[in-house]
């Protein structure tokens, strides 16, 4: 049986005709009809093929570019094509994330990979050499206090005027919260931090502690329509210079400090509130137990504690053994974890919400927000797009599409709901079981628009 269809054979054929050949014929083994309707291809010769109405043009640029891309076939070989320039994403990244789980149960199907061996093989080898490790190597043992701040500087220290580019005013990096689904990331920004404060019943004159308090916006959005005092902590140092900055021009550097530390590193102390929103995907699984040991440590009887993480969706048990294979594959080479975020760990929410209540906490309210946070990414994909030059001029290309494609992506799972964002209000009651909260949360609920200024009143 000749392994290569027969038009690949024709003598006449140069090397270059052949490798145009054997993509054609690839890409139609990968797209079924619904990546064939939605997915438009232009080869390196400059041919095209699909509809022109296609929200996604895939532009493969070198005559190696699907041989690297699926040899070794992993979520890192596709990444690393697009990141070093082997092909180019024109349109909307996310149909590429959509469709990607058909094309790869297409390309997985035992006799589709006998179709597609001899044709990858007719490729030309890589003709352009990968990068070195773009993200240096972590030193030390993982989640040691050391490690976790390089891998916290890793990703948030690759500068401040990136994160500007495209994140809003007050430069949050986490879910925002839409309620209607028409407001501006700005002002969605603004409703998730109030929200915030509104689960943790903030009152004036309390002590807030924010657990990964990024560029500030949180703190002192707290500090200035709340009235209480707040200790931010972050591992990065350029985002406690921006956030010292920002307090300083809002004036309420009398209520707020900031400082560069390590949650474990906290001195013996008590808060009324804690916050950590965006941050406990950076624990890791071992240490988990004790970071929830330490927020409860931290907080006063009768004191809340409100976490906000990204959560997995848990595998059907049939699937178990081979998603703790794949796991164990992706925890060391996915693309997430060698550009994006080195040491990140998602671990489901019924786990999360066991640790929180082997140390003692309640469980008083649960709420999963991930289509806001698909809402939240594509604004940021926008408009880092839009921003594309400046976002080269102060990085680099590669950096740029480390970042469209990882945004992209999580939006799609968000939306398709292979992970979710929640945040959890846990309560340490009183020796007498007052967990301080309210018979109902009405006072939580906030209708889109109702707060029209900055001068929003607060709800204490
Ligand atoms: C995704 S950012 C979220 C920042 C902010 N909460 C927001 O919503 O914009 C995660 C934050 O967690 C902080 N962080 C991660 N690990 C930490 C640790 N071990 N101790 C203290 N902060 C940590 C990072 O420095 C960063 O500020």
């Amino acid at each position: 049986m000749a392994l290569l269809p027969r038009s690949l054979h024709s003598s006449w054929l140069g090397p270059h005709q052949r490798s145009l050949q054997a993509t054609r014929v690839l890409l139609r083994l990968m797209f079924g009809p619904a990546e064939a309707r939605a997915i438009r291809t232009r080869l390196w010769d400059g041919s095209e093929e699909g509809p022109a109405e296609a929200r996604l043009t895939l532009v493969l640029k070198r005559p190696g570019a699907l041989r690297r891309m699926l040899l070794p076939p992993s979520d890192l070989s596709v990444a690393e094509g697009y990141l070093y320039g082997d092909y180019d994403l024109e349109g909307d990244v996310e149909v590429l994330m959509a469709q990607g789980a058909a094309i790869a149960e297409r390309l997985f199907q035992p006799k589709t990979i006998l179709q597609l061996l001899p044709l990858l093989l007719a490729l030309p080898a890589h003709d352009h050499p990968l990068r070195p490790k773009y993200v240096s190597p972590l030193q030390g043992e993982a989640h040691s206090k050391h490690r976790d701040a390089q891998a916290i500087q890793a990703h948030y220290d690759i500068g401040n005027e990136f994160y500007a580019l495209w994140l809003d005013e007050r430069m949050v990096y986490s879910c925002a919260y839409f309620p209607s689904g028409q407001e501006t990331l700005e002002e969605a920004q603004r409703i998730k931090l109030d929200r915030i404060c509104r689960k943790l019943r903030l009152k004036s004159g309390e002590h807030l502690l924010d657990i990964g308090s990024g560029w500030g916006g949180l703190a002192i959005y707290a500090a200035q329509n709340y009235g209480v005092q707040v200790t931010g902590i972050t591992l990065s140092p350029a985002q406690l210079g921006v956030a010292r900055k920002r307090a300083e021009a809002a004036g309420v550097t009398d209520r707020v400090t900031f400082e560069l530390r390590d949650y474990r590193d906290l001195p013996h102390q008590t808060f009324d509130k804690i916050a950590s929103v965006g941050m406990v995907e950076h624990v890791g699984r071992a240490k988990l137990p004790g970071y929830f040991a330490e927020a409860h440590r931290l907080l006063r009887p009768g004191g809340l504690f409100l976490n906000h993480g990204i959560v997995p969706a848990i595998t059907p048990p049939f699937f178990q053994v081979g998603a703790k294979l794949i796991e164990g594959y992706l925890s060391k080479h996915s693309f997430m974890q060698e550009y994006v975020f080195p040491d990140g760990e998602l671990r489901p929410l019924s786990e999360l919400l066991g640790y929180a209540e082997r140390v003692g906490f309640e469980i008083r309210d649960v709420e999963n927000m991930r289509e806001h946070y698909a809402l939240t990414l594509r604004e940021w994909v926008r408009r880092l797009e839009r921003q594309h030059d400046e976002v080269v001029r102060l990085t680099d290309e590669v950096t740029y599409r480390i970042w469209r494609l990882y945004m992209a992506g999580s939006a799609d799972s968000f939306a398709a709901g292979r992970i979710g964002v929640v945040q959890t209000l846990l309560a340490r009651p009183t020796a007498d079981g007052n967990a301080s909260l309210p018979l109902n949360r009405t006072d939580v609920e906030l209708a889109s628009g109702q707060l029209d200024s900055d001068q929003a009143e607060p709800a204490n």
